[in-house]
């Protein structure tokens, strides 16, 4: 690539000379720690969809003690107007449709730096990540997220950035995990670990498309990138990484079964035999504490139920609820079939009947949001639902709620049942996943064996009864309030898995090296 000077793209897109940034280094960043390049499709500073924007923006910035991590993201509408400064620096080429693209780096608040993939035609568009206003998925997200992985691989091979080199990258979900796959056919000893945050979306194309994107005839194959007679992204992932990591204990054996696997179930069992799978539990940060929140409408602790009443209050008022002291049940969630929100809606009656409420946060598919605006039609003042994504309303929820119901159907790890604790909400959900690795049941919250409406409403009778103890309540809160729920235990944990393969991979090119081959990077 030839010698490359910085240049600076203010929000409208125009790129400006702006001093050098080579030298720059992070001042946060472990001084002596490995490079991690941190990938993903989504982070909450710009744009988040769901739970991977939160992992994004808190998992990166809690490894920054231990490893010299930056992020990678594209460069979407929302990360272009940011207003600060974007210094371009690199460019990489095309490879068959993929076009070229810019790599910008800037730097949060906080000192974060974050890489933006510069390519307006793939990524200046009003909508999601994945799709536009209207839920509908962009027709080019094979390019859109192809380019990504393309570019993350790009960096590990020193050719992103000539400031920075990772040493390992750490990719996120589908969106970016065609990078193992590039840098195997690159032939590039870079060690890369998945975290798979959801199995469920897979990023399945025509195997037509295969050329477009540069991946080669002889990876179209069972063990490759082919996954019934289509190509999927993940599995390239899941095939070509290092090492995958799903967000709790309890899924990453859960997904070894067919009921969980989507069909990659045999491949994920061959990787956990090779032992390259392990389960981390996700945490939640710092700014989930009831104390200090300032989106709430009152703040409290522990045993200090007038801030917790002031949500409630609020929540009943600016849903046109009726007053009740009965229970608030609460749903904060993607309101799509993963997360049971048909069982909930069929559930809604039974806490009407028992005298209790249910309010609703959310947005998703069409189907299970008519659904539950049904049954908020049918019980008004009791029922409410809010179609639509809105932080300061989430957090009041939690925080105004004695109840979250999720009755996922599978749940990789869920944050909200995280939240709702953390904010003296009991959850009622699903023994699944990381919902059964961060919810005591009976303790913390109630959780029931079989997703079916009769374990619902039991578990539902349960939260009931324990409404009616004040005291068994009380202790329930405290209980739940107090559980550590920070991001530190994940992060050593990913630490540890990255130690693990650089050590693999020093050894890989120490036997290379005296079998006579010359090592890649010294080449
Ligand atoms: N309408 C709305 N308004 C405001 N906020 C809203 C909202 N709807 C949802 N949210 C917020 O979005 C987040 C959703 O996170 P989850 O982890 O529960 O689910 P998600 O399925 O997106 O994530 C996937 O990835 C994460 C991260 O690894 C896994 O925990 C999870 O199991 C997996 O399915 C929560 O923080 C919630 O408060």
């Amino acid at each position: 690539m030839p010698a490359l000077e910085p240049t600076e793209r203010a929000g409208n897109g125009r790129a400006h000379p702006s001093p050098p940034v080579r030298a720059a280094r992070d001042p946060a960043a472990a001084p002596n720690g490995h490079r991690a390049l941190f990938v993903t499709s989504e982070m909450a500073d710009f744009v988040k969809a769901g739970g991977l924007g939160e992992v994004s923006a808190a998992l990166p910035r809690s490894l920054r003690r231990r490893l010299d991590v930056r992020v990678l993201i594209p460069g979407y509408r929302e990360v272009l107007a940011r207003g600060g400064p974007i210094a371009v620096v690199g460019r990489l080429p095309a490879l068959g449709e993929i076009p070229t693209c810019e790599i910008g780096r800037l730097e949060t608040a906080d000192g974060l730096i974050v890489h933006a993939l510069l390519c307006p035609a793939l990524y200046d568009r009003e909508g999601s990540p994945y799709g536009d206003a209207h839920g509908v998925d962009w027709r080019d997200n094979d390019l859109r997220f192809a380019r990504l992985g393309l570019a993350a691989a790009a960096f590990a091979r020193g050719l992103a950035d000539p400031g920075w080199q990772p040493d390992i990258l750490h990719l996120n979900d589908w969106p970016t995990a065609l990078a193992p796959a590039y840098l195997a056919w690159s032939g590039t000893p870079v060690p890369s670990v998945l975290t798979i945050h959801n199995l469920a979306y897979q990023g399945l194309f025509a195997r037509e498309r295969a050329g477009s994107l540069g991946i080669p005839d002889h990876a179209f194959r069972i063990d490759g990138v082919e996954f019934h007679g289509k190509l999927s992204f993940l599995k390239a992932g899941l095939f070509y990484a290092s090492h995958l990591t799903t967000v709790s204990p309890t899924y990453a054996e859960e997904i070894l079964r067919p009921e969980f696997g989507c069909g990659l179930e045999g491949l994920l069992r061959t990787r956990a035999a090779e032992g390259r799978l392990s389960g981390i539990l996700n945490g939640i940060d710092e700014s989930w504490d009831p104390r200090t929140d300032r989106h709430l409408a009152g703040r409290f602790g522990v045993d200090d139920w007038r801030g917790k009443q002031a949500n409630a209050e609020h929540v009943r008022r600016a849903h046109g609820m009726s007053d009740s002291a009965g229970p608030l049940f609460a749903i904060v969630s993607r309101l799509v079939h993963q997360k049971g929100v048909d069982l909930a809606a069929a559930a809604a009656e039974a806490i009407v009947e028992q005298g209790g409420q249910l309010v609703v946060t959310g947005r998703g598919e069409s189907r299970p949001e008519a659904a539950l605006q049904d049954v908020a039609h049918r019980h008004p003042g009791a029922v409410a639902v809010r179609i639509g994504f809105d932080e300061t309303e989430a957090r009041r929820t939690y925080a105004g709620s004695d109840f979250l119901l999720m009755p996922s159907r599978f749940e990789p790890c869920g944050l909200s049942q995280m939240y709702a604790q953390r904010f003296g909400s009991l959850p009622v959900a699903h023994r699944t996943g990381g919902l059964a690795d961060t919810i005591e049941d009976g303790i913390t919250g109630f959780l029931f064996g079989e997703c079916s409406l009769s374990a619902l409403t039991a578990a539902i009778a349960r939260a009931f009864a324990a409404f009616r103890s004040r005291e068994r309540l009380d202790a329930m809160r405290r209980a739940a309030m107090t559980r550590p729920r920070g991001w530190e235990e994940a992060a050593s944990a990913y630490e540890g898995v990255c130690a693990r393969l650089h050590a693999a991979a020093r050894r890989s090119t120490l036997v290379r090296t005296l079998a006579g081959h010359t090592p890649r990077e010294a080449r």
